[in-house]
Parts: structure tokens; C-alpha cells; sequence
């Protein structure tokens, strides 16, 4: 069976309304933990919803969690049960049907462009519902592969609720009240003339999946602060909960305590509308991952930040990505990160690697600022990666760490730059 798009998919995930009676005994885990279903002589008919796409009744009576192919259920956890009319359902499940098919159109383009991070789980989402049973099969089509993806898939849960929540033309309105923003690319370039060294963007970051709490008492106001005072150029501020125990509040703190330099809203970015809901938290750059966005989301984030006043940092990893990023136009900044976010290892000649050869030449002809990222521990890493042509450098671990963050910018670069 294909869709609009001409992809292929099986006919028994194809979510139009199933008219199934299901016997929880009837079921039967095949294709790497795909279920089939089979109906049995005698059973009575009834609706079913889609397949993959749950609709909210179901999703809101009974629910449990299936390990890997396992064949007997555990414990069913009761859910609130639903109002909806039949009707409802239907549109719902339809409505839900449209976004898993963009889901997999998305995965499908990202992956000609080399992108290994799914945006949706291919194989539908992670839940099932078998009559009034919600229950989780893991395989390799719906388990994340990596914290990268993990994240990403989380994140675009995260998003639909915020976005029910606060709809695009509501952040809309706030924007046309919102202080205007501050010049990142200016301020970087500024402390780059200013030191003759790398501007900083100082991270405010508690947490991080690869290395753990890095800070207990944790008060982003006073750390921006200290940052400020120690000499950063700009600020990178985690707002993701989860996986990085920052949020958006802590940008909006910071923002509101007076803080001068500009900051980058550090997030996972997968959905225009988190860029205006950024730009209202205070932020005056977002980070866009070339990991996670094909080039067609780039070219068009890269609009709206400008629509917006934002500064775009577009992050890169690899040749490949680095390349894809340097054939689309009007990027300003770019951010080469020394640490791979599916395997955590962090290599610093990374930067080098990138800025090699013709890379670096296109880079200087297009006027592009690059970042050098993580892994920066001390003055002779931020050398190195000057060396290598970067003109700023985003440092979180090495500093946020110290009990005085100020003076780890002294230790990082090796003397005051606040001066
Ligand atoms: O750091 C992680 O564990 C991580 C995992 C998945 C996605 C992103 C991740 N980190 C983001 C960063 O790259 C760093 O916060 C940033 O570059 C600063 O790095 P560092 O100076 O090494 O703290």
C-alpha cells in the first residue's frame, strides 16, 4: 500500500478504521515485533482504532507496557475513559493518519540527505491499542537508537502538547510586544577584536545525558551573571527539561535579570513554532542541528529567525553535514561540535578536520562565524581550535563546574578577558 507520497508501507498499518473484534489471544508478534492481527471465527465486530495512531478514547481507558516480544501481558494500567463520539474519533484518527504519514515523508527525506536521526519512529509510534488496551512493543522500528533520537522523539511529544497549549497565533501576538533582540553575531565578533581570542558563549547547563549532574546547586541567574562578569560574549542556556534539567524559565530569568549579553536558546529544535516561542522567552539566537533537520527545515528556520531578529547557530558534525549547511544561504553561524550526540565521543580535532581545505576557504569567501564546541578544557584546547579558523568558541562542562564560573573563564582561556 503507498500513500500521496509513493511510499511503501504494509497494508496492516494502514490506520483507516478497522472494523475488528480483537481477542488479546489472537494476537500474534511477527516482523521484528510488528503485530498482525488475525480475527477469529465468531467474534463480533466492532471498531478498532488505527493501528499505530492511537485515537485519545483508547488512549485514555486502559494502557500497558510490553517488553520486547513478549507473548503474556503484564499489569494494565487504568486510564480515565473518554467522551468522544464515533464521529470525533473518526476525524481524530484521520487528523492522526495525516501526521504519521508527514512523520514518514520527513524520515524518508532526511534520510536521502544522510541523516540518521528519525524524526518519527517508522514503524509507527511506540504505543498500541488492542480494544481497550494501550500496550508498548519495543523493536528496532520504534526504539530510539541513540540519545539524539531519543530526545528528538520525546521532544516532538513535548512540542504537540505546548503547541495545544499556546498556539502559534498566540505567540504571534506576544512578539509584537516583545523588547526587541540583541546583536549575538555582533557581540561574538565584538570580543573577538576586543581579545584577539575566541568570543565565548558561556553555557548554563545543569545537566547533560553523557556526563550527569554536573551542578548541584544550580541558580542560573547568579552563573549567567558570573559569566557576564568574567568576559563571555554571549550565553547558551539549556531549555530542555529532560534530558538537561534546564528550561525555558531559566531563560526568561536570566533574561529578565538584566543580563546584557545576548543568548542562545539551547534547544532541540524541530518545529518552527519553538522559535517563536523562543524569541518570546528572551532568546537572541537558537541552535538548529543538521543531525536532526534536513536542509529544506534549515532553509526555512533560518527565514523565520530573521523574520524574528533571532541569530541562527547551525550545528554540524560531519563533513557531510558540513557541507549541506554551507549550500544553504544566508547562514551566518556556524557551530561545529567536537562531540558526536549518538556516541557522546568528544574529539576536538573535529573542528580541525571541518575547516580543512576548501571547506575553510568557502567559509572566509561567505564571511561564515564559526563555533568551535564542547570538549574545551583549557587554554591550549581554545589555541587549537583557533588555530583551526574558528572565531568563537561555546564551552558549558569546563566552566559551569567551577564554584566560581567567572574565574573558570580566566582558567579556560588562560588569563582575564574581561579586562
Ligand atoms: O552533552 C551531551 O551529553 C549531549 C547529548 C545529546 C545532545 C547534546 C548534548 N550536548 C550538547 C552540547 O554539545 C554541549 O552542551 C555544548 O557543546 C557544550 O559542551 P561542553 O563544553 O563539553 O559541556
Amino acid at each position: 500500500m503507498s500513500n500521496k507520497f509513493g511510499l511503501q508501507y504494509p497494508s496492516h498499518i494502514f490506520p483507516t478504521k478497522l472494523i475488528l473484534q480483537i481477542e488479546l489471544g489472537i494476537l500474534d508478534w511477527r516482523m521484528e515485533g510488528l503485530i498482525s492481527l488475525k480475527s477469529s471465527p465468531g467474534t463480533s465486530l466492532r471498531s478498532f482504532p488505527s493501528f499505530n495512531q492511537p485515537p485519545n478514547s483508547f488512549a485514555r481507558r486502559f494502557s500497558m507496557d510490553l517488553p520486547l516480544r513478549r507473548s503474556s501481558f503484564p499489569a494494565i494500567r487504568a486510564q480515565q475513559p473518554g467522551t468522544i463520539s464515533p464521529k470525533e474519533e473518526e476525524e481524530e484518527d484521520a487528523l492522526k493518519v495525516k501526521e504519521w504519514e508527514v512523520g514518514m515523508f520527513q524520515n524518508e527525506v532526511a534520510a536521502s540527505q544522510g541523516i540518521r536521526i528519525r524524526r518519527r519512529p517508522p514503524t509507527g509510534p511506540p504505543l498500541h491499542y488492542v480494544g481497550p488496551f494501550e500496550f508498548r512493543l519495543q523493536n528496532d522500528g520504534n526504539t530510539p537508537r541513540n540519545i539524539l533520537e531519543e530526545i528528538v522523539w520525546h521532544k516532538d511529544t513535548e512540542v504537540s502538547q505546548m503547541k495545544e497549549r499556546k498556539p502559534l497565533a498566540t505567540l504571534k501576538k506576544f512578539i509584537e510586544n516583545a523588547p526587541p533582540t540583541r546583536d549575538f553575531v555582533g557581540a561574538l565578533k565584538a570580543a573577538h577584536s576586543r581579545t584577539g581570542l575566541p568570543g565565548l558563549i558561556a553555557e548554563v547547563k545543569k545537566a547533560s545525558p553523557s556526563r550527569g549532574i554536573l551542578r548541584e546547586d544550580f541558580h542560573p541567574v547568579e552563573i549567567a551573571r558570573a559569566y557576564e562578569k568574567g568576559g563571555a560574549a554571549c550565553l547558551s542556556v539549556l531549555t530542555d527539561e529532560k534530558f538537561f534539567k534546564g528550561s525555558f524559565e531559566n531563560l526568561e530569568a536570566i533574561r529578565n535579570a538584566g543580563v546584557q549579553c545576548p543568548l542562545l536558546c539551547k534547544e532541540f529544535v524541530i518545529d518552527a513554532w519553538q522559535i517563536y516561542y523562543a524569541r518570546i522567552k528572551g532568546a537572541d539566537a537558537i541552535l538548529l542541528i543538521a543531525a536532526v533537520l534536513p536542509d529544506l527545515d534549515i532553509r526555512y528556520m533560518v527565514k523565520i529567525c530573521k523574520m524574528l531578529g533571532l541569530a541562527a547557530l547551525v550545528e554540524v558534525h560531519d563533513e557531510r553535514e558540513m557541507d549541506r549547511v554551507l549550500g544553504i544561504e544566508g547562514i551566518e553561524l556556524i557551530g561545529i561540535n567536537n562531540r558526536n550526540l549518538e556516541t557522546f565521543e568528544v574529539d576536538i580535532s573535529n573542528t580541525k578536520k571541518l575547516l580543512e581545505g576548501e571547506r575553510g576557504q568557502l567559509i572566509c569567501q561567505k564571511d561564515i562565524i564559526v563555533v568551535g564546541e564542547s570538549g574545551l578544557f583549557t587554554p591550549d584546547h581554545v589555541g587549537y581550535v583557533q588555530e583551526a579558523g574558528v572565531k568563537a568558541v561555546l564551552v558549558g562542562e569546563s566552566i559551569v563546574k567551577q564554584s566560581d564560573p567567572g574565574k573558570g573563564i580566566t582558567g579556560l582561556f588562560g588569563r582575564d578577558i574581561s579586562l
